[in-house]
């Protein structure tokens, strides 16, 4: 008779963990804490073998013993199986992992900036050594959303991916709407909370979220998008009477992420990828969406619309994501095999955002004097974009005119917004946004 061998009876699978910061330091507790459970879930226990940081002598509550300020001799060490990597930024992380995979150790890590430039050269070397790499912490932290992309939709044809991923900016946006708090104590205690990337613009700019779209991109369309094939906007720009612009006309504004699969008029597909600040009305589900949470539809032929929902930021939600990684990966080597791999088999092209169909709502201050609308209109018309609504509004000796687009491609809105801001009757553009969630 055959028998099994105990979880605790199997040789342990060693980890190194490379940084002990907020999300690292969350790991170390709940490996620490859980280590029966996850030794029972992983079919062997899952042992700290080594941690790296910066400074040592800066963790006096971690074992002395496991400490280490050389990262790049753990990564390689014949003691270590999985490294897990909480440091972020590109180098020298880089050099390690690709290290640690050649060494045919397996990778999880949270480093969507390294990701979204490199996972071409990592998934290579995790090919070539036939180690896993496991990255759900990535985007839109606690939430399950790689694993249901690339595995669970594996069998669909997925044309949409749109969605808040950037806990840090929500956080100030949903602030400055719901009570008006200024932009730089909103994100100082976002960073206060450990929402915020080391360097803080990456999250305002929109380049934390442009590489987590350049990761959702690749894994919905099969297809290797990098962050510098996003169209990027951060928050930097949104005001508060943007804000109250849009509550006033029932809106919101979110920062999204979309990814689209888009079809030409000759059956030509390509994909496009795109952050910036959009307005939406507040009915819409993602306009509700506070604080650091996340949120992101994913629409399929086949499976419909789908909505992934909850906290994408913070130390104890992206610990949650990275030890599941974790346990997935100890189970791979447990049953000696591997997860996965990177599909990137269908290789569409990237459609450049001036090619992208998007919608426009502009704001102007314009003179109150009769013939002004057709003025505005002819400047619309002239670019192909068709109107889809127009409020006025009389403010002394001036009107408010709100113009809301129908769909276009995004250089004609573009093209007409400027030719508008040079009529003599426009005195100020006072905001342009684009829009999403309405009828097109
Ligand atoms: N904080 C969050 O909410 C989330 C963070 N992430 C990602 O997780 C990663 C870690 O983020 P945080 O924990 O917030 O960062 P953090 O700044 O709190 O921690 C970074 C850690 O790396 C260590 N470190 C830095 N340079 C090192 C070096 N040369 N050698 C050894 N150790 C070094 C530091 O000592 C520190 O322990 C980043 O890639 C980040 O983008 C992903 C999702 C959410
Ligand atoms: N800085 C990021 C952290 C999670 O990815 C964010 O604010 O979303
Ligand atoms: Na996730």
């Amino acid at each position: 008779m055959n028998t099994v061998a105990a979880p605790e009876e199997r040789p342990a699978i060693r980890v190194a963990l490379l940084g002990c910061g907020t999300v690292g330091g969350e790991v170390a507790r709940l490996l620490t804490e859980q280590a029966e459970e996850l030794a029972a879930r992983a079919g062997a226990p899952v042992e700290l073998a080594g941690i790296a940081v910066r400074r040592p002598d800066k963790h006096p509550e971690l074992p002395p013993e496991l400490l280490t300020a050389d990262a790049e001799k753990l990564v390689t060490s014949d003691d270590v199986d999985v490294v897990v990597e909480l440091v972020g930024g590109i180098e020298p992380v880089r050099g390690w992992l690709l290290a640690a995979l050649k060494a045919g150790k397996s990778v999880v890590t949270a480093n969507k900036a390294l990701l979204a430039e490199h996972s071409a050269d990592l998934f290579e070397a995790a090919d070539a050594a036939g180690a896993d790499l496991y990255f759900e912490a990535a985007v839109a932290g606690a939430i399950p959303l790689l694993r249901p992309l690339r595995e669970s939709l594996a069998g669909d044809r997925i044309t949409r991916v749109m969605g808040i991923v950037n806990g840090t900016t929500n956080y100030i946006l949903s602030a400055m709407d719901s009570t008006g708090a200024g932009y730089a104590e909103t994100l100082d205690e976002a960073s206060r909370l450990g929402y915020a990337e080391a360097d803080p613009t990456a999250d305002v700019d929109g380049y934390d979220a442009a590489s987590k779209a350049a990761i959702l991109a690749s894994l919905a369309f099969h297809t290797r998008v990098t962050a510098s094939d996003v169209h990027r906007e951060g928050i930097a720009d949104v005001t508060a009477s943007d804000l109250a612009a849009a509550r006033g006309l029932g809106r919101t504004v979110k920062l999204l992420a979309i990814c689209e699969r888009v079809t030409d008029d000759d059956g030509v597909e390509s994909v496009s990828a795109r952050v910036h600040p959009v307005m939406i009305p507040r009915s819409h589900q993602l306009a509700g969406v506070g604080g650091a949470f996340n949120a992101v539809y994913v629409e399929a032929d086949a499976a419909g619309e789908l909505m992934f929902y909850g906290q994408g930021a913070g130390g104890a939600p992206t610990a949650s994501a990275v030890l599941g990684d974790l346990v997935a990966v100890a189970r791979n080597r447990v049953a000696g095999g591997r997860g996965p791999r990177e599909s990137a088999h269908a290789a569409l092209p990237v459609r450049p955002m001036g090619q992208t169909p998007t919608r426009y709502h502009v704001s102007l201050s314009v003179a109150d004097r009769a013939g002004v609308l057709a003025q505005v209109a002819q400047a619309f018309a002239g670019h192909g974009v068709s109107i889809a609504a127009v409020r006025q509004s009389d403010v002394g000796d001036r009107a408010s005119l709100v113009v809301v687009t129908h769909q276009a491609p995004d250089a004609a809105l573009q093209s007409t917004v400027d030719e508008i801001a040079k009529l003599d009757v426009v005195h100020e553009v006072v905001s342009v946004m684009r829009v999403e969630g309405e009828d097109q």
